[in-house]
């Protein structure tokens, strides 16, 4: 059997997205397994994201016209054919050997939208040149602002449509599983668009989001906010969108579930700007309740990385693909034909 047979075959047996975790964790090596699963220390807050979203209760209406559900929503006058967009997430070689471009592929034929990672280990002119869906960037500010600067336009040469600027990293969080496994790139493999991982700067401040702003042409959204006072502050500095994000709970462990900061966050924001929320989501049930709770959209990270790992661009479509389909399902039975529906009611108080 070769290697496109053996993911076909894969793919076929995927009917949720914790089925795609476990073939994943047979089918990858433990190195690229360890780097995509773990979270940060005690993996509290990773659990809490899964956990806090379980312990949601759905209220639903009955009797409503369902035969037509619409999931579209747009951003930033991009028109999405559903609210579930492809996190960015780092070293796609590690994890099945088309790398990014198998996710591009995987992405376009889902209809979904691709947040590039400023760790791909392909360069975003190949990207772009397979990508049938928008792609956005996420950016990772370095020590070397010139480096930095080029990197975003790099990006808008290459026709990404928003800037997603990632604030909650500083330094990466204590990743016991990942020093366990040692965790490296494998020869051969690079990360064209960045120096290293240390060259993440600890000098980020909200001068550099003006500083972005001041030469960026497509919108900026900050990535990593899970505090309504910081929220207020990104929209005082003119940022287009924010993401709820505690990345994956692979950066600072204890911090809430997003599902638990997003409602405070949302309140705040009052709509003036887009909000968008990560961690944990895994079924349509999920999708329905950050939308509730006030998200415009949300993000999936680990189960791309996992579907990449099983099936390359044909797994991480079937991962969109079953998560679109629940989220379809999700709507017609809480009584909710539009997104625009779903509000605080489908919460059970
Ligand atoms: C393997 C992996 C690599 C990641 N790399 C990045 C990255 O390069 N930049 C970034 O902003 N976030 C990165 N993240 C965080 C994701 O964008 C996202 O916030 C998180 O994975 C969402 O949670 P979920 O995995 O539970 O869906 C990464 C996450 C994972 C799992
Ligand atoms: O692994 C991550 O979560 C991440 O964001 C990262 C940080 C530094 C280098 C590569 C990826």
């Amino acid at each position: 059997m070769n290697v496109a047979e053996r993911d076909l075959l894969d793919v076929n047996q995927l009917i949720n997205l914790f089925d795609v975790e476990k073939l994943a964790a047979e089918r990858m090596t433990p190195m690229a397994y360890e780097y995509v699963a773990s979270g940060a220390a005690d993996e509290f807050t990773l659990r809490w994201n899964r956990q806090a979203l379980d312990s949601i209760k759905l209220n639903t209406r009955v009797l409503v016209d369902v035969s037509r559900i619409d999931t579209r929503v747009s951003l930033f006058g991009l028109d999405l054919a559903y609210p579930i967009l492809v996190a960015p997430t780092a070293y796609h070689r590690t994890m099945h050997p088309e790398g990014e471009l198998a996710t591009a592929r995987g992405a376009g034929a889902a209809e979904a939208l691709y947040v590039v990672s400023s760790f791909t280990n392909t360069p975003l002119s190949e990207i772009a040149s397979v990508a049938t869906q928008p792609l956005w960037f996420q950016l990772y500010v370095s020590d070397d602002r010139e480096q930095t600067k080029a990197l975003v336009q790099e990006a808008e040469a290459q026709g990404c449509r928003a800037l997603c600027v990632t604030v909650d990293t500083p330094v990466a969080g204590v990743r016991n599983r990942q020093q366990r496994v040692n965790f490296a790139m494998p020869e051969g493999i690079r990360t064209p668009h960045m120096a290293d991982a240390f060259a993440l700067t600890k000098s980020l401040t909200w001068k550099d989001v003006d500083w972005l702003q001041s030469f960026a042409k497509i919108p900026i959204l900050l990535k990593g906010i899970l505090n309504s006072d910081d929220a207020e502050l990104a929209i005082q500095a003119g940022v287009s969108g924010i993401i709820v994000s505690n990345h994956g709970g692979r950066n600072l462990d204890t911090v809430p579930a997003t599902i638990e900061a997003l409602p405070r966050i949302a309140e705040r924001v009052n709509k003036r700007v887009p909000v968008l929320m990560d961690g944990g989501i895994r079924r349509g049930t999920d999708v329905v309740k950050a939308i509730a709770l006030g998200a415009n959209a949300v993000l999936v990270g680990k189960p791309i990385c996992f579907g990449l790992a099983c099936g390359g661009a044909d797994g991480v479509a079937k991962v969109l693909t079953i998560l679109r389909t629940e989220l379809e399902l999700a709507m017609a039975l809480t009584g909710k034909a539009t997104l625009t529906d779903i509000d605080q009611s489908v919460i059970w108080r």
